[in-house]
C-alpha cells in the first residue's frame, strides 16, 4: 500500500485537489484496462466535488459508476446517496444508464437486496462469488465516529470478510454497504474529510494504535494506492 497524505488550506481546495487526482485515476484506469470503475461516497463533502465533474469532458461511456454505500431508501428520496450524486453530476453529462450501477433498495428487504448488489458485481466484473473484484477508485468519507461507506462502529458488517456487499446498521437503520475486503481490493481508496468535527476521529485513525472495530476507517489499507485528502481543519489532528 502507498499512502499519500495532503492537507490542503480550505475546503475549496481540498474540492479543486480531489477533482485532479479523480481526473488523473480515471485517465490512468482508462489507459490500463480501456474503462474506470468508480465507487462514491455519500455526505455533504464530496457534493462539490461531483458538481466539479459534471462540467469536465470526459470519455463518459468508459465510466462505469458504483456507490460504496446506500441509504436503505427509495432512489428518488432526499438522503439517497444515488439521488446526491445523479442530481449533482450524473444528470448533467452523456454518460449511459447502464454504467450507471446503483445500490438496489427496491426489492423484498435490505437483505435481499443486498445479496442482488453483490451478484450484480460478480456478474459485471466477471469473478466468482468468492472473489472480490478490483475498483479502479473508490471514494469515502468519514462520519464524526470513524465510520466509513456504511462500516459503522462495532457493527456485524465490520467482519464480513466472505462477501462483497453486506448490510449496514446506522443505528437501527438499514443501509447496505461494501465490505471491508472489497474496498480493501481497489487499485486506489480516496478519502475526502472536511471540518474540525473530524478531528477526534482522524486522531484514533492515524494513531500509532487503535481499535478498529471502534474507529472502522483503520480497517481500510487498500493493495494499491490509500489517499487522505483533508482541509486545513480537519488536518490538524495529523499534523505531526
Ligand atoms: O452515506 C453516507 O453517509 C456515507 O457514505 C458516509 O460514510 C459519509 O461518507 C460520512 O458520513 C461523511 O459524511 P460527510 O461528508 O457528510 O461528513
Amino acid at each position: 500500500m502507498k499512502k499519500i497524505v495532503e492537507v490542503l488550506p480550505d475546503k475549496a481546495a481540498l474540492i479543486e485537489r480531489s477533482r485532479d487526482v479523480v481526473l488523473t485515476k480515471i485517465q490512468e484506469a482508462i489507459q490500463r484496462s480501456g474503462r474506470c470503475t468508480l465507487a462514491l461516497a455519500g455526505g455533504g463533502t464530496p457534493k462539490p466535488l461531483y458538481e466539479a465533474l459534471a462540467s469536465q469532458n470526459l470519455p463518459w461511456d468508459k465510466l462505469h459508476i458504483f456507490w460504496g454505500d446506500e441509504r436503505y431508501v427509495p432512489a428518488d428520496h432526499p438522503d439517497s446517496n444515488q439521488a446526491m450524486a445523479r442530481q449533482a453530476w450524473l444528470d448533467h453529462v452523456d454518460i449511459p444508464a447502464t454504467n450507471i450501477h446503483p445500490i438496489p433498495t427496491d426489492g423484498e428487504s435490505p437483505e435481499a437486496d443486498a445479496s442482488k448488489h453483490d451478484t450484480q458485481l460478480g456478474e459485471f466484473f466477471g469473478v466468482a462469488a468468492d472473489e472480490f473484484p478490483q475498483f479502479d477508485l473508490i471514494l469515502l468519507g468519514i462520519g464524526d465516529d470513524a465510520h466509513t461507506a456504511s462500516l459503522f462502529p462495532h457493527t456485524q458488517a465490520l467482519q464480513v470478510c466472505d462477501r462483497r456487499i453486506t448490510l449496514g446498521n446506522k443505528e437501527g437503520q438499514p443501509r447496505i454497504t461494501f465490505t471491508v475486503p472489497l474496498i480493501n481490493q481497489a487499485h486506489c481508496v480516496m478519502f475526502l474529510v472536511a471540518g474540525a468535527g473530524k478531528q477526534p476521529a482522524l486522531a484514533q485513525i492515524f494513531a500509532a494504535e487503535a481499535d478498529p472495530l471502534t474507529y472502522p476507517a483503520r480497517f481500510i489499507q487498500p493493495q494499491g494506492e490509500l489517499w487522505w485528502l483533508l482541509d486545513q481543519q480537519a488536518g490538524q489532528a495529523v499534523k505531526g
